[in-house]
């Protein structure tokens, strides 16, 4: 059987399996949350930018008067970039929404301070349309903000999303409290093994995010996790966030159609011969120039990962 859960360097657990939000519509997200407590997912993953934290909490309303314990569930969700100098005001208003008095886990969600005084609150711009940076407050000042909302207990860790090991080493020598987790994008096309090496000897729990390849699942369709599928008499699905498991981390998947809300939960032990298979394509991708990074917003920033400057 998959592992279940991982143990997070503060001690505490975190579910193997979470249900992603990003992009999940209005009329959408409420639904799918409810319905995915209800058939046995611990964690939700969010995030203030979403602009759905409201739903997301009206959700877990209704999971909750469905009978599930607040302390059974883990719930994620993430500082915003125009809120940098400013952490415990985006916490409190995600927490509002959510309706929650605590999240378990609370990431900065980019290394990438926005404009707080900008022309929009969430995604300020300049007037030649790129973001709109602050230039004189860096990351490394934002995870001091960080470990001084842990010390509310409005949240159970503290984490980042988006590290390069660039940016990690960058981060470290200032960080009193290692950070828990790094949430990044990983699948068999982006298997960022540089950063799960260099996390796993710091004792920084990996979340794979978008692992079926975001919008539209376009990783069900690569040759080698098809195989493996066949193989193992499973689907593609199962495939792609199964091998997170195999690797030690924990994995987020959205969805807001309840079949496939329900088919994400199958998850199962693969073996040293599928995960040869998986990591050889992930090989050959990596020789010939062409992982595919599926989330990049245009930040203008090099975020210091080798395969995108
Ligand atoms: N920290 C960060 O910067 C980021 C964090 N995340 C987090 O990770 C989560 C997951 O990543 P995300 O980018 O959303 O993408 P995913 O890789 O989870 O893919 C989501 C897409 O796959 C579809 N899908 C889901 N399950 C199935 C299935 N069994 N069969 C067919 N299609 C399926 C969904 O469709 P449908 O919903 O229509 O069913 C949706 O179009 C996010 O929602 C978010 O919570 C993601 C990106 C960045
Ligand atoms: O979590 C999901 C992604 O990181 C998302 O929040 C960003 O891509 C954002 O839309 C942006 O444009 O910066």
């Amino acid at each position: 059987m998959a592992a279940t859960s991982f143990k997070l360097n503060t001690g505490a657990a975190i579910p193997s399996l979470g249900l992603g939000t990003w992009k999940s519509g209005p009329g959408e997200v409420k639904k799918a949350v409810s319905y995915a407590l209800s058939i046995g997912y611990k964690h939700i993953d969010g995030a203030y930018c979403y602009a759905n934290e409201d739903e997301v909490g009206e959700g877990l309303k209704e999971a909750f008067g469905n009978g599930v314990k607040r302390e059974d569930i883990f719930v994620t969700t993430k500082l915003w970039c125009t809120y940098h100098s400013r952490v415990e005001e985006n916490l409190d208003k995600s927490l509002k929404s959510l309706g929650l008095d605590y999240v378990d886990l609370y990431l900065m969600h980019w290394p990438v301070p926005m404009n707080p005084n900008g022309n929009h609150e969430r995604f300020p711009t300049l007037p030649d349309g790129s973001r709109d940076l602050v230039k004189d407050w860096s990351h490394t000042q934002t995870w001091k903000e960080m470990e001084k909302v842990l010390a509310t207990g409005k949240v159970k860790a503290i984490g980042v999303c988006n590290y390069s090991v660039k940016y990690l080493e960058e981060l470290l020598p200032h960080a009193t409290v290692v950070p828990a987790v790094n949430q990044i994008e990983n699948h068999p096309s982006l298997p960022q093994q540089e950063i799960v090496d260099f996390c796993k000897s710091k004792g920084i729990h990996i979340t794979a995010y978008s692992p079926l390849g975001s919008t539209g699942a376009p990783m069900f369709s690569a040759g080698p996790i098809v195989e493996v599928a066949k193989k193992r008499d499973v689907s593609p699905a199962c495939v792609l966030l199964s091998y997170h498991i195999a690797r030690g981390s924990s994995v987020l998947a959205k969805s807001v159609t309840e079949s496939r809300i329900k088919a994400n939960m199958e998850l199962i032990k693969l073996d040293d011969s599928d995960m040869k298979t998986i990591n050889g394509y992930s090989e050959d991708l990596k020789k010939s120039g062409k992982l595919v990074r599926y989330v990049y917003p245009a930040f203008g920033v090099d975020f210091g990962f080798p395969d995108r400057s």
